[in-house]
């Protein structure tokens, strides 16, 4: 039988049939998200574009430097001009292009004149200099106006043979947007080169005195470029590497977030599968990521690229970014939220640049630092790639470097003085710790807790029976930080009822015989599961939840084809135990036996995997993959044969009416939708036991019952395990009905059974020829039949029960069980007389299922109630306030017996339900005398007093036990 567990795969074929189908998926998503695909592949090329253009404007600046230049045939400097003063950089104004001393001399005075007028290509205007007589008066003058003057000039005319002179100029280099000032060139020589040609001139006699100096740099090699790839590459490209670095968190974590992993592991995946589909997926994606990086290098010409091998660059590239999605993997342990992965991203990045600043200062790749230093330095991979783009920078910083070839990689790169690293160790390097993360990442995955709350034990890897793959699985439950804490066990409580006492005893009678019964698909045995409560280490003190018992001890057989239905109100423990039998949470206590093996053994439960199908309570899918996708994947990870998958999964989408819907993302689809592709995917692979949570949650009428009937046709062959809040899909479903509430199975049995044990009785519904036709009364006024009054009176004696519901069409009674033998006799008579009461039609049924649902969940919550020893106020319509037990129903109250009430006056309290299913007061009868036979002294119980002795502010009511009183039925 195509896709039976017998035909499915095992072993390394299902493998590799899953890390296909999973890698299949990670393409999809990939493609269905382009844009973040596109900026993992191709963001460089925007960065490298911003690095092209920061070196572009460097080289601008530099232009007229000939540092970075061949320098074979210098040009000479001929004499050079006094500049203007307002070039000076940082200049105030007004200013002057000098100022002299020695103003006293007319000698001196003709020489700054001839200055001046000489200066080549534009004389000085008097305007612009300015003369003092002394030198110190030149400095007061400095002093007070600072940066108005860039020289000076001092001459001193000694004789007719001898002047002397003296120069000044601030000789502080400075910075203005990137461009250099050089005093001693700009000012100081042309200064010096005037001062000197008019002295001579002076000296000589001849103002024409040809007097020319020129200026002329060395021949030299190209020095040092500015290499924007070395200094500011390595935050650009961490920048390009976060792309991915974000993304694969973001993935791994929705899928943790959104338990599409748990669903995938509960349908038999295998971690290994899980993790080398998405290594090797994010592997291509660096892979063709670092080949456009250098492409895109390669393409802006630039020489880092171009000199250095290719297959160099290229491997620094891909390992650096392959090593930041190990790093990724391993974070992503850490992170519950996948909307957090931008936060972290950022984090990372900004640390990174910062680390990497400081690898740019030379720490700690120098000899004066210790191997411990980089060690701890080097694991970081942000710092490993800082550094190894400052070698193959370096490796390229003058035309005549070559750069690193592929044979050099393990030399000391060129220019590298110190070589403490070579471009091999810093691959070497990233292998390294991106096994290191890799393996970690595993390791964190397994030993903090997944989003059910459940982990492996910190040393799990050191049993040997996780290698060997027989009993290794123990899981933990609460976090690796917890303090240790014992949990309590439950007490074990006898059930009440004798069905689910009945049932104990056959599920223990076949435990002790060791039978196996071949009708049996499930038994379960005493099972029980505490939630071990929430215990944090804070700073100083342990804070602490309470455990919770959430199952006590469940005894029930699952018989084959058929379907037992688990009923209970919200918190009753269905998921609880559906997660146990599915392995999401491990149990307490008792045991789960699924066609034979063990719910607690590892290689049991790797069994049951294979041979159960599950719709969980919430949808678990992919919005961006489509219905037929998601059949696919989950066939292949259950291990269906490749060759089946394509029809196996059109025929499940035929059947729950997807056909025109398979091509849709499931994010599109409507709850409804949703629904049936959980219960299609539950169904797929032709599960032996099949489990839903609340299948039909969210559908319409119609789809609901095209449910029903797929569910209905499923039973043939296989159990299934239902749990509904719908009352109606229980009845019409199921073959066995189990109520749950606080833990415990408070009854078992078929609709019927239930109905007649649990129910209030018979419902009677009595329906009058004329009501429909008659006028419509009075606003306000209610429609009272003659007819109707008799048939009350009629009920009212015979079986002393007044109208439930009423209105102007029918009457409705609920008919208690102890009138049953009276029934026959009854409804003769009333079916005798209807012409003369008006009764179109009589119906008689039992009550519903949901008044069975409704009496127990309000047993259990009086029981519960009771335990605690609750009290409620209750406030009488007379003023009056009395503490009462909750879930009392008859209460007296006292001080109010008097002459005509000997025993004083009660009231019945009616209990109703809140939203989280606690009991509260929905209202009280009027006050009654209390009868005559009541013994108040002995009515009062254990739990009463309990709930009595809590209060002390208002007369405590007095609890009347339900057995002394006269039959009621009013509620
Ligand atoms: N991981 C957990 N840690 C602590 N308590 C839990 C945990 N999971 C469930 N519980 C508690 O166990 C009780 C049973 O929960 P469970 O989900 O089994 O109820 P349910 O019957 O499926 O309810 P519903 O009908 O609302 O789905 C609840 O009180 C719940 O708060």
């Amino acid at each position: 039988m195509e896709g039976s567990p017998a035909a499915l795969r095992r072993g390394l074929p299902l493998l590799s049939q899953q890390f296909t189908a999973l890698f299949k998926k990670n393409l999809l998503l990939a493609w269905r998200s382009k844009r973040a695909t596109f900026l993992q592949l191709f963001s460089s090329l925007f960065f490298i574009f911003l690095i092209f253009c920061i070196e572009k404007a460097i080289e601008s600046r530099n232009a007229s430097s000939t540092a970075a230049q061949n320098v074979l045939d210098p040009k000479p400097l001929v004499m050079p001009p006094i500049p203007p003063c307002e070039e000076k950089f940082y200049v105030k104004k007004p200013c002057f292009d000098f100022v002299w001393s020695g103003s006293g001399s007319a000698r001196v005075e003709r020489i700054v004149a001839n200055i001046m007028a000489n200066n080549p290509g534009r004389p000085i205007p008097s305007s612009k200099v300015r003369s003092f007589t002394t030198k110190e008066e030149v400095d007061t003058w400095l002093f007070s106006n600072p940066m108005h003057c860039p020289g000076a000039l001092h001459f001193v005319d000694r004789n007719a043979t001898f002047i002397s002179y003296g120069l000044q100029t601030n000789s502080t280099a400075v910075m203005r947007r990137g461009h250099y000032e050089d005093p001693t060139f700009k000012f100081q020589i042309p200064l010096q080169v005037a001062a000197e040609r008019e002295i001579a001139r002076t000296l000589i006699g001849d103002p024409s005195f040809s007097w020319t100096i020129s200026f002329k740099e060395f021949a030299h090699p190209a020095g040092d470029t500015f290499s924007a790839i070395g200094t500011i590459g390595p935050t650009f490209f961490l920048a390009i590497a976060m792309f991915s670095f974000v993304f694969q968190i973001g993935s791994l974590t929705a899928e943790k977030e959104l338990k599409l992993r748990q669903a995938m592991t509960m349908m038999g995946l295998y971690d290994s599968a899980y993790w080398v589909s998405w290594l090797t997926w994010e592997g291509i994606v660096t892979l063709l990521s670092s080949l456009f990086t250098v492409l895109f290098g390669m393409m802006f010409q630039f020489d880092f690229f171009l000199n250095n091998s290719f297959a160099v660059v290229f491997l620094l590239f891909f390992l650096f970014q392959l090593n930041m999605i190990g790093f990724a993997f391993m974070l992503s342990a850490f992170i519950s939220k996948s909307s957090s992965s931008t936060t972290v991203g950022f984090s990372v990045f900004i640390v990174g640049f910062l680390t990497q600043l400081v690898t740019a200062f030379g720490f700690p790749y120098s000899d004066t630092f210790s191997d411990t230093y980089r060690f701890i330095w080097s694991l970081f991979p942000p710092n490993l790639l800082a550094k190894a783009l400052d070698l193959l920078a370096k490796a390229t910083s003058t035309p005549q470097d070559v750069g690193i070839s592929w044979k050099r990689r393990t030399e000391c790169a060129p220019n590298d003085d110190e070589c403490i690293i070579s471009i091999n160790d810093i691959y070497i390097w990233l292998i390294a710790t991106f096994a290191v993360w890799f393996v970690l990442a595993i390791y964190f995955d397994n030993i903090i807790p997944n989003s059910s709350g459940v982990r492996k034990p910190v040393f799990y890897f050191l049993r040997p029976g996780y290698w060997t793959g027989r009993g290794g699985n123990k899981v933990e439950e609460g976090s690796i930080c917890s303090c240790f804490g014992s949990i309590p066990p439950s007490e074990r409580i006898v059930p009440d009822d004798q069905d689910v006492l009945e049932e104990e005893k056959i599920v223990k009678q076949q435990m002790n015989d060791g039978v196996q019964d071949p009708t049996i698909a499930v038994q379960i045995r005493g099972l029980a599961k505490t939630y071990p409560g929430t215990t944090n280490l804070g700073c100083c003190k342990c804070s602490r939840t309470p455990p919770y018992h959430a199952l006590k001890g469940l005894w029930v057989n699952f018989a084959k084809d058929q379907l037992f239905c688990l009923l209970g109100p919200n918190g009753a423990g269905k998921t609880t135990a559906i997660n146990c039998l599915t392995g999401i949470t491990p149990v307490t206590g008792g045991d789960g036996i699924i066609y034979g093996d063990s719910i607690r053994s590892p290689v049991g439960m790797s069994n049951i995997r294979r041979i159960i199908g599950v719709c969980p309570q919430f949808d678990i899918l992919w919005s961006a993959l489509s219905g037929q996708e998601h059949l696919h994947l989950f066939a292949s990870i259950k291990g269906l044969p490749p060759a089946s998958i394509k029809s196996v999964a059109k025929k499940s989408l035929d059947e729950v009416k997807l056909t025109e819907a398979a091509r849709m993302r499931a994010g599109s689809y409507s709850g409804g939708m949703k629904r049936r592709l959980s219960v299609a995917i539950a169904l797929i692979g032709d599960p032996k036991l099949v489990i839903l949570d609340e299948p039909t949650t969210g559908m319409d009428p119609i789809t609901r019952r095209h449910v029903w009937d797929i569910i209905e046709n499923a039973k043939i062959g296989r159990a299934i395990v239902l749990t509904t809040h719908s009352m109606e899909e229980a009845d019409i479903l199921s073959d066995r009905i189990g109520i749950m509430a606080k833990g415990r199975l408070r009854c078992i049995g078929t609709s019927i059974r239930l109905k007649s044990k649990f129910g209030t009785g018979f419902v009677a519904n009595v329906s009058f020829s004329g009501g429909i036709n008659m006028q419509t009364p009075p606003r306000g006024e209610a429609v009272v039949l003659p007819q109707q009054d008799s048939v009350k009176e009629f009920f009212k004696q015979r079986l002393d029960v007044v109208p439930k519901e009423e209105n102007k069409a029918f009457l409705t009674f609920v008919i208690p069980h102890d009138k049953e033998e009276l029934l026959t006799d009854f409804f003769s008579e009333l079916q005798d007389r209807e012409e003369e009461f008006g009764i179109s039609d009589i119906q008689l049924g039992l009550t519903t299922l949901e008044e069975v649902f409704l009496n127990i969940a309000r047993q259990a919550e009086l029981e519960s109630a009771a335990a605690e020893g609750t009290s409620v106020t209750l406030t009488l319509t007379s003023g009056t306030s009395v503490q009462i037990p909750v879930g009392a129903r008859f209460v007296g109250i006292p001080g109010t017996e008097d002459a005509e009430h000997p025993c004083g006056v009660m009231v019945e309290v009616y209990w109703d339900q809140d939203d989280s299913g606690a009991l509260c007061i929905a209202g009280h009868s009027p006050e009654t005398p209390i009868p005559p036979n009541i013994h108040l002294a002995a009515s009062t119980n254990a739990a009463v007093q309990r709930g009595l002795g809590n209060s002390g502010r208002h007369v405590q009511g007095i609890v009347i036990d339900l057995n002394q009183l006269p039959q009621n039925n009013s509620h």
